[in-house]
């Protein structure tokens, strides 16, 4: 068993990466479904929830089927990241992750994201006076570092398990790489291995099939691992993992009706959240990852896209079930 504070996952839990723009609560709620063990908001902004801002404030609900789930929050100014918990504890998560990898440029310009590599001293104070201002366990997610000369993710991690932090979620990419070339796990793999560290390591970057996954737990001895890109449009990844491991088998391709009926009930989940109208809106950009691989799809998505009410949606999901019912996906 892993825990994080008094949160108990199951051994080498699954998690579902923080994903702007991916991550909202229907997506998450659909990879708990299908085997997450644990589940993150995408960043969401101190500076922005501290103004009050509609968009920031939005992203802090969270659905009691979905738990556990961290809010990731992002900043770099003390005062503001204090308030921001007190914010973010009205929302009941289960976890505070911070997020100290975001590689963006107007992240990492204000010294927020994967910006604070470059001043260890205020990661380890900020993470510090985050542990001191709140009950709930605070976590972690970062970079191997700034960029290849300054990786220090053995002594970073100690240290900020020394303040408080309970556990830690390693991208094997620097900063400088943002998501070119391949993710190094052997950096990850040394914090695992320092004899000092306690708090759960978690890798992520690049598990995007069940064999990576288990090279992750069995040949880098990870404690868990974090997916993000492989479950976009497919919340099944996380079942397809477990039943790997647990037979050595691949589950067959999800079926077209699955898909439809993800899309759907995506759908229904946003509009109960939000309206018609917003719920409509927001759910669009999923479309395309739903129904990968489908052949001219681009009329179909059109639809799903372009109408403005739920009718015509789902209209859409039925016309696609109905004119690519043989279709096979890979
Ligand atoms: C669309 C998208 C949005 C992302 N948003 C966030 C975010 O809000 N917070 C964060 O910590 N990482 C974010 N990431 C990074 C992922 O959490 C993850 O670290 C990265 O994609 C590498 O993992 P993967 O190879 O499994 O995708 C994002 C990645 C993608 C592709």
């Amino acid at each position: 068993m892993i825990k994080i504070g008094n949160i108990e996952l199951p051994d080498f839990p699954l998690l579902l990466a923080p994903m702007e723009d991916v991550s909202d609560p229907p997506f998450r709620a659909l990879c708990k479904e299908q085997g997450a063990d644990l589940v993150y908001t995408e960043f969401v902004s101190s500076e922005g929830l501290i103004r009050n801002a509609a968009k920031s404030v939005m992203k802090l609900d969270i659905y009691e089927k979905e738990r556990p789930v961290g809010i990731q929050i992002f900043g770099a100014n003390l005062d503001s990241m204090l308030q921001t918990i007190d914010i973010v504890e009205k929302s009941n998560p289960d976890i505070i992750d911070i997020n100290f990898g975001c590689p963006v440029k107007k992240v990492v310009s204000k010294g927020a994201g994967a910006g604070i590599l470059k001043d260890i001293c205020l990661m380890e104070q900020l993470t510090a006076e985050m542990v001191k201002r709140t009950n709930l366990p605070v976590t972690v997610k970062t970079r191997l570092g700034w960029d290849h000369d300054s990786i220090k993710i053995v002594e970073v991690a100690e240290r900020l398990q020394d303040v408080g932090c309970k556990a830690i979620a390693i991208h094997g990419r620097t900063r400088a790489q943002m998501y070119k070339g391949e993710a190094d796990w052997k950096p990850i793999a040394e914090v695992k291995n320092n004899p000092r560290m306690h708090i759960p390591v978690f890798g992520n970057g690049d598990v995007d099939s069940p064999e990576k996954a288990m090279l992750m737990r069995d040949s880098y001895g990870l404690d868990g691992c974090m997916i993000g890109r492989a479950t976009i449009g497919n919340p099944w990844f996380f079942k397809q993992v477990k039943h790997f491991f647990e037979t050595g088998e691949h589950l067959p391709p999800v079926s077209l009706a699955e898909r439809v009926e993800a899309a759907r009930r995506h759908l229904q989940m946003a509009i109960d959240w939000k309206g018609e109208k917003l719920g409509v809106f927001e759910t669009r950009r999923h479309y395309t990852n739903y129904f990968k691989g489908i052949p001219h799809f681009k009329e179909y998505r059109m639809k799903m896209v372009t109408s403005d009410y739920a009718k015509d949606v789902f209209a859409a999901f039925d016309e696609v079930e109905d004119k690519f019912s043989d279709f096979q996906f890979a």
